[in-house]
C-alpha cells in the first residue's frame, strides 16, 4: 500500500455462498480524488462500497481507509467517512431538520455546533425553507441532497456514494452532481458507483469493474484514446464488459420497472 492512498484495496473478496461477488480487488483511490466506480448490473460495485463502509466483513484481503483497516478500526473508519447508499437512508417520518440533528447527535457535534451544523447543511442542500417540514413530502431530488448534506456534517475526509443520481429526473440529477463535483474543491476523497457515463467522465479517474473484479483504471480521457470498440467511455465500458444483460431472470415488466427506477438510463 502506497501511505498517500486515502482508500486502498488490496485482493479485497466477499463471497455469498457460491456467489463470488468481489474478487480478489486490487484498488486505491488518491487524497482529493474522485474515482467512479462502473459495471454492469452484478459487478460487485455496492459489496465494495459496503465493505470499505465496514457495513460488510471482506471473507478475505483487505480494505484500508486513511491507512485504517476497515475490519480491526470500524469505529476510527466510521468517523472519518460519509455515505450515501442506494436505498434511501432518510426517515420519512421525521423532519429535514430532525433527521440531520439526529445525524449530529450520533456523531457526537454538540451544543452550538450542533445548531450551525444543521443549518449549514441546509444551506448547502438549498433547504433552509423546507428545514421543518417532514421528509415525506419532499421529491426524490430533494431526500437526495438532504442525503448528501447529512453525510458531509462532520466533515469527512472520505466520501463513498452508492448511485447518488439514480432515479432523479435530468434537473435533480445535475443540481445534486453540480454539488458533488463542487466537494472537489474541499479537499474530499469520493468513490462513488454510477451507471451514468457522463457522470463517470467528469471524474479524475474511472475503475470499470466486471464479476468482482478490475478490468481498467485510469483516467477518461485515457480510456476513451484507447478507442475500444468506439471513442466514448460507453464503447469502452461494452466493449469491456460485453452487451449481455446480466439479470437474464428479469422479465421485460421488471427490465421496464428498473431501466425507470434508474431514471430511464441507457446503460447497457
Ligand atoms: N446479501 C447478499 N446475499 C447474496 N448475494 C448477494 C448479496 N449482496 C450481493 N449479492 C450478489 O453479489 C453480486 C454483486 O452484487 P452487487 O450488489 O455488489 O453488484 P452491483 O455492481 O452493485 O450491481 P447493481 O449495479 O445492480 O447495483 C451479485 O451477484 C449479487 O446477487
Amino acid at each position: 500500500m502506497k501511505p498517500a492512498d486515502a482508500i486502498t484495496c488490496e485482493a479485497l473478496t466477499r463471497r455469498f455462498g457460491d456467489t463470488v461477488a468481489v474478487d480478489g480487488l486490487d484498488l486505491s483511490v488518491r487524497p482529493g480524488e474522485m474515482l467512479a466506480l462502473l459495471g454492469p448490473n452484478g459487478a460487485g460495485k455496492s459489496t465494495t462500497v459496503h465493505m470499505l463502509t465496514t457495513m460488510l466483513p471482506p471473507t478475505s484481503g483487505r480494505g484500508r481507509v486513511m491507512g485504517l483497516d476497515v475490519t480491526r478500526h470500524a469505529r476510527e473508519v466510521r468517523s472519518l467517512i460519509g455515505v450515501v447508499f442506494q436505498e434511501p437512508a432518510l426517515d420519512d417520518r421525521l423532519t429535514a431538520w430532525e433527521n440531520l440533528e439526529f445525524h449530529a447527535v450520533l456523531y457526537g457535534i454538540a451544543g452550538r455546533h450542533r445548531r450551525e451544523a444543521i443549518q449549514r447543511a441546509l444551506e448547502w442542500a438549498e433547504l433552509q425553507g423546507r428545514a421543518h417540514h417532514l421528509v415525506r413530502t419532499f421529491s426524490g431530488g430533494m431526500k437526495r441532497r438532504l442525503e448528501l448534506a447529512r453525510a458531509l456534517m462532520h466533515g469527512p475526509a472520505v466520501l463513498f456514494l452508492d448511485e447518488p443520481t439514480l432515479g432523479l429526473d435530468p434537473q435533480g440529477r445535475r443540481k445534486l452532481w453540480e454539488q458533488i463535483a463542487a466537494l472537489r474543491s474541499r479537499g474530499v476523497t469520493t468513490l462513488l458507483t454510477t451507471h451514468n457515463m457522463l457522470e463517470a467522465e467528469q471524474c479524475d479517474r474511472v475503475a470499470i469493474i466486471d464479476r468482482g473484479q478490475l478490468l481498467v483504471v485510469d483516467t477518461p480521457s485515457a480510456l476513451k484514446e484507447r478507442s475500444l470498440g468506439g471513442p466514448t467511455l460507453e464503447d469502452v465500458f461494452l466493449q469491456l464488459t460485453g452487451r449481455q444483460l446480466r439479470d437474464p431472470d428479469a422479465s421485460p415488466r421488471e427490465w421496464l420497472l428498473s431501466f425507470g427506477r434508474r431514471g430511464g438510463e441507457h446503460t447497457r
